[in-house]
């Protein structure tokens, strides 16, 4: 296909010079406008949207469109035959005369007049804006011809004295566009390299841009947002904002009530420092992982802690929060670390996302990508099972996470410190969470917790539980922990219709409890309902009474789990 070029003239008579050359070109479609200066520039920007490939035009016109369009623009700079040319025919003029020329041309044209031997003396500016001061100053010094370009020829026509344009030449027009093919080609090529790297940017992020130090974009790619979705100025921010490290770094904006996450990463390539910024859209990346719940905390967590043991976790939580970042919630499960997690949350991280990872299902080539700057807390969950190596990915991403001041909680059954390195375990706290054994003063106030809770949105009559109640509970011994006593307020709950729970009540469900776990096999009596009764009480038992986790290993949901449950 041939390259389309548009030829930008700043003055009319080099049209048909432009126009002679056209019949001679093989592989170019060329197209001429005449246009100087911003004239010329608007031209520019117009081809380019246009479809142009490649745009040549003239010394500072050339320039002002370089400044405005992104395509390649070729100066067609002044030619030794040019000079000639010109000088050549001012010499049968005798008024006293001047050439006026950029730095690049002095000593070609001072050449020139001396070897031939001519009346021409030379002048050289550095600016077009010079132009205007210099004619003056040539007209005091006495002389009456001026030889130079488009700019300079008018002032001189300005202020009265005769003036002769350089003109470009075939040959000098002809080397131009033999240029703007050759530079084309290496455009073409450097494009194709470029649309390759962005292809394989694209396979890891939908919506991108690289941008250099000062904020200006080299590649961009927009694919769920129809274009940059933050204002140049903020790009800009970020650049000056961001060090040049290789450390990831995010920023978020709200716009149009909708919150944009930006991933910041920096590229070095030839000594020159860039940035690759992708952009999610209202968490988009998080919400991708399955192994990551974003928990939204509606109302603050509401812990009890009447017992000695709880209330030494609560002091150890309230003055840990201020010196540290990194938790290891030691207990069994079900004891309410997540509970716990939610709650320094909400003490220490108001406003800010509570990210919950199940590390057993982790991909740990993501994991960075929690860091994001709107993360408060991330608690993770089944640290335990891990293997070293998974380790060492943990603890690289820890002390990121601490260097970030987001507040990793860890829940863990037994101590882990000793298996990170002494550094980072320096830099955690270990909190006990006891068992429901250790914290008997803590029955009274779950019980009635729970209790109000499944009133009020489970729709269930009881609302007061007699004294004794706990007493009773507290002589059981909960595998399940909190979790265990939950399920079983739940179920008493459901199935009793009175307003005041009685110990008398609640014994026959826990007599049925320590039954049913003596049992190691279903009783295959009854209807098919009572067995699918006990493989969900088994099946939730293993779970530890997590209702989710027994909902999906039975492949229903939780709906219709609580329905089955409740029908028991
Ligand atoms: N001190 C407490 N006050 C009020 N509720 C509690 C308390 N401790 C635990 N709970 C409740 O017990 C249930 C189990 O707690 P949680 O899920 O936090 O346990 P966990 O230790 O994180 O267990 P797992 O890791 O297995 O999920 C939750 O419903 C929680 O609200």
């Amino acid at each position: 296909m041939d390259i389309k070029v548009k030829f930008i003239a700043p003055y009319e008579s080099m049209v048909p010079v432009i126009e002679e050359c056209r019949d001679e070109l093989i592989g170019v479609d060329l197209s001429v406008e005449v246009g100087n200066m911003e004239e010329g520039a608007k031209v520019g920007k117009r081809s380019e949207e246009e479809g142009y490939d490649v745009i040549i035009s003239r010394a500072a016109t050339a320039h002002l469109i370089r400044e405005v369009t992104n395509i390649p623009v070729i100066d067609v700079s002044m030619s030794g035959y040019d000079l000639l040319r010109v000088l050549t025919m001012t010499s049968n003029f005798d008024q006293k005369k001047v050439l006026v020329c950029y730095p690049t041309m002095t000593l070609g044209a001072q050449a020139i007049i001396d070897i031939l031997d001519l009346n021409v003396d030379v002048f050289t500016i550095e600016h077009a804006d010079e132009i205007k001061s210099t004619v003056i100053e040539l007209k005091e010094m006495g002389y009456q011809l001026i030889i130079g370009d488009v700019g300079t020829t008018e002032a001189a026509i300005n202020y009265g004295l005769e003036s002769f344009l350089i003109q470009t030449g075939r040959e000098t027009v002809m080397d131009a566009i033999d240029l703007a093919k050759k530079q084309y080609e290496f455009y073409e090529w450097n494009l194709s390299k470029i649309e390759l790297l962005s292809e394989v940017i694209h396979k890891k992020y939908d919506d991108f841009m690289i941008v250099n130090e000062k904020g200006e974009a080299l590649i961009d790619v927009w694919d769920t947002f129809s274009n940059c979705p933050i204002e140049e100025d903020k790009v800009v921010n970020i650049t000056k904002e961001v060090p040049i490290t290789n450390k990831i770094n995010w920023r978020y904006y709200v716009k149009e009530n909708e919150q944009v996450d930006i991933k910041i990463e920096t590229l070095e390539n030839n000594g020159e420092n860039y940035f690759l910024l992708s952009f999610f859209r209202n968490n988009d990346l998080l919400s991708q992982l399955p192994w990551v719940q974003k928990v939204e905390i509606k109302q603050k967590p509401n812990v009890i802690a009447e017992s000695e043991a709880m209330n030494a976790v609560m002091r150890v939580i309230h003055s840990g929060l201020e010196t540290h970042n990194l938790f290891f919630l030691v207990g069994d499960p079900g004891t309410g670390r997540g509970l716990l997690a939610q709650y320094m949350h909400d003490l220490s991280q108001t406003g800010k996302t509570f990210l919950e990872v199940d590390l057993n299902r982790c991909q740990y080539e993501y994991l960075d990508e929690l860091l994001a700057s709107h993360v408060g807390t991330i608690y993770l969950r089944h640290a335990s099972q891990l293997a070293k190596e998974r380790f060492d990915i943990l603890s690289r991403f820890l002390n990121k996470a601490i260097e970030a001041n987001i507040k990793v909680v860890i829940s863990v059954t037994e101590s882990l410190l000793h298996r990170f390195d002494s550094k980072l375990s320096y830099k955690a706290l270990e909190i006990f969470v006891p068992s429901i054994n250790e914290r008997e003063e803590d029955l009274k106030g779950l019980l009635a917790l729970f209790v109000a809770h499944f009133h009020q949105n489970l729709g269930t009559s009881v609302i007061k539980v007699q004294s004794d109640v706990a007493l009773e509970l507290a002589k059981y011994d909960w595998p399940g922990q909190v979790r265990e006593l939950r399920s079983f307020i739940q179920t008493v709950v459901l199935a009793e219709k009175g307003y005041v729970l009685k110990a008398d009540q609640v014994n026959r469900y826990l007599k049925e409890k320590r039954e049913s776990r003596s049992k190691s096999i279903y009783q295959l009596e009854g209807t098919l309902e009572d067995i699918e009764i006990q493989v969900i009480e088994s099946v939730l038992e293993e779970e530890n009474y997590n209702q989710s986790k027994a909902a999906k290993r039975l492949g229903i949901n939780r709906s219709t789990l609580w329905r089955k449950l409740k029908k028991a």
